[in-house]
């Protein structure tokens, strides 16, 4: 089986100490030879939204090289060449002709089905074709309905894979969902691991692509002012929240066979917890920092039924591919807790919510009252610390302050870091982006493991069955509201406090 990072120096290395031109000089003199990147699902929605505008921005940015990289589409889909690439032309946004029209050239289409030989040694030879040397790179993005993983694996490993005779490497990207509960998960494992070793494997969570969610182990770790506050002495609650303000817009075929846990919590939200909540890994390297995260999840302790609100948007049904009588939740909010030395007793919120009344995703770590108060400040507000995931980037203290004037007056204010007014001439890259060069590096700090993926459906898998044998019921909510009212009751009855009249206002850059 031809391995996992093939050749270059250790990840770690690779990533700890280094700025993002750093990394690009290191890997252009690292690792050579052709690159071939190949898009299966190519004629659907994920592959046009993300993935090819990923690969553009690479592109465009110099790591993917002209000569060195071809990108394949491929998918059952009847179409040409420039079919193809007429459908992505529309989501490559703010660029220029001249490397659009060559990014594009690098796009060649073959179409074939998932589970016959035919199309995969078309498939093969045609990557053969524009291989020129004898280093080869093969990529694999799997934007596909995860029922056709099995398939779609078992013919990459028959006929795709980069020649024995050659150097480099064979990676495969599998998008979430990772099954639908426990067994489901497990047995897909089980498939795709007798195919590939876990070096090959890049399960993606694009949260962990997030540029605030890449910070947090920078924040937790390299920053003295939190080392010791951040454990239960301190902390009274943690929220991670996520809303969106539409609904399941055409989705709802899929979105009903999955609902709001399996969309959002048990993935997304949970890697942010993960990296929240995780004690410090031995280093940087992908495998401390993994066996950090299944230690914190295989911590948490079951979940409770009066911890946990689900709801469902009125409207919701109207979409025909939804059956009438679903309780599938479009809103959920849980409640998880630690059972360590750190986090006993403090409820870890974790929030997700379609056709609210907001767009934005956050983390909320709310700290006890300072004891023995002798400003009588406690109703304004308490110390909390909200790391803005998106949109407007950015994380703020909330701190009582001495209210400007003659008199000795308390009010809410805050230490805000927002990263539009800080970083204004740095480009934030997409989740995508990053999370595709890491694979094209070998680094897979930012993808889930196997055992992570087990423990975290051990978390939410007797949830979710309770919930689809119809022992929790979702209650309705107003589109545009904040969810049903009783998830604030629950985040209240947990301890958080909200402040009182006060409001962040993101910082413009008018002076
Ligand atoms: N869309 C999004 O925003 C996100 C998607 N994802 C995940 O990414 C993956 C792809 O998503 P998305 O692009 O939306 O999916 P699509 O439904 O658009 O499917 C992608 C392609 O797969 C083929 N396909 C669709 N249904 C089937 C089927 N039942 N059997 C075999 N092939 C099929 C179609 O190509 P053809 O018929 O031409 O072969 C289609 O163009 C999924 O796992 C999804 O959960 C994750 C995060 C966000
Ligand atoms: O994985 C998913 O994520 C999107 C939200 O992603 P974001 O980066 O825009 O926050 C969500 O809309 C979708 O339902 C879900 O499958």
């Amino acid at each position: 089986m031809s391995g996992g990072s093939g050749g270059s120096s250790p990840p770690s290395e690779r990533i700890s100490s280094s700025s993002l031109s750093d990394l690009k000089d290191l890997e252009i003199s690292s690792e050579s030879g052709c690159l071939s990147i190949v898009v299966l699902g190519a004629s659907g929605d994920l592959a046009k939204k993300k993935t090819f505008p990923a690969l553009f921005n690479l592109f465009q940015q110099g790591f993917l090289q002209a000569g060195e990289v071809h990108i394949f589409g491929y998918a059952r889909s009847n179409i040409s060449d420039d079919g193809l690439r007429e459908r992505i032309r529309g989501y490559l946004k703010g660029a220029s002709e001249e490397p659009l029209s060559e990014f594009l050239q690098l796009i060649k289409y073959v179409s074939g089905s998932y589970d016959s030989g035919e199309g995969f040694e078309l498939l093969n030879k045609t990557i053969s074709e524009n291989e020129t040397s004898k280093d080869s790179r093969r990529l694999f993005y799997l934007a596909l309905p995860p029922s056709v993983y099995p398939s779609v694996c078992k013919m990459i490993r028959s006929y795709c894979m980069t020649p024995s005779s050659h150097g480099g490497w064979t990676r495969v990207i599998v998008e979430k969902p990772f099954g639908k509960d426990l067994d489901s998960a497990e047995e897909l494992s089980t498939q795709l691991g007798e195919l590939f070793n876990e070096e090959q494997l890049y399960r993606i969570d694009h949260y962990l692509g997030k540029e605030l969610v890449q910070n947090l182990l920078v924040l937790r770790f390299a920053n003295r002012l939190f080392l010791p506050l951040w454990n239960r002495d301190n902390i009274d609650n943690v929220q991670i929240v996520f809303r969106e303000d539409f609904g399941t817009d055409g989705r709802g075929g899929y979105f009903d066979q999955y609902g709001i846990i399996r969309d959002i919590i048990q993935n997304h939200l949970l890697q942010v917890f993960c990296l929240v909540a995780m004690e410090k890994p031995v280093s940087l390297s992908p495998e401390h920092i993994r066996d950090e995260k299944v230690k914190v999840l295989q911590s948490v302790t079951s979940i409770k039924h009066d911890e946990v609100v689900l709801g469902q948007y009125d409207g919701y049904k109207d979409d025909p591919t939804v059956p009438n009588e679903s309780n599938t939740p479009t809103f959920a909010s849980v409640v998880l807790r630690v059972h360590n030395e750190r986090w006993e007793g403090v409820p870890f919120i974790l929030k997700a919510g379609k056709a609210l009344g907001s767009k934005k995703a956050e983390i909320r770590v709310q700290f006890k009252d300072a004891p023995g108060d002798i400003f009588k400040c406690k109703k304004q507000g308490r110390n909390e610390f909200v790391i803005r995931l998106q949109p407007l980037e950015s994380m703020y203290m909330k701190l009582t302050v001495k209210k400007p004037g003659l008199e000795m007056a308390t009010e809410q204010s805050e230490l805000d870091l927002s990263y539009g007014q800080r970083y204004q001439d740095t480009k934030i890259p997409e989740a995508y982006e990053r999370l595709i060069l890491d694979t094209i590096r070998g680094d897979q700090q930012h993808f889930v493991r196997r055992d992570e993926l087990k423990a975290a459906w051990e978390i939410f898998t007797p949830l979710l069955h309770d919930i689809d044998a119809g022992k929790l019921k979702a209650l309705p909510y107003e589109p545009g509201s904040r969810g049903p009212p009783e998830a604030d009751e629950l985040s209240k009855r947990m301890g958080y406090m909200q402040t009182l009249g006060y409001v962040w206002v993101p910082p413009t850059l008018a002076k």
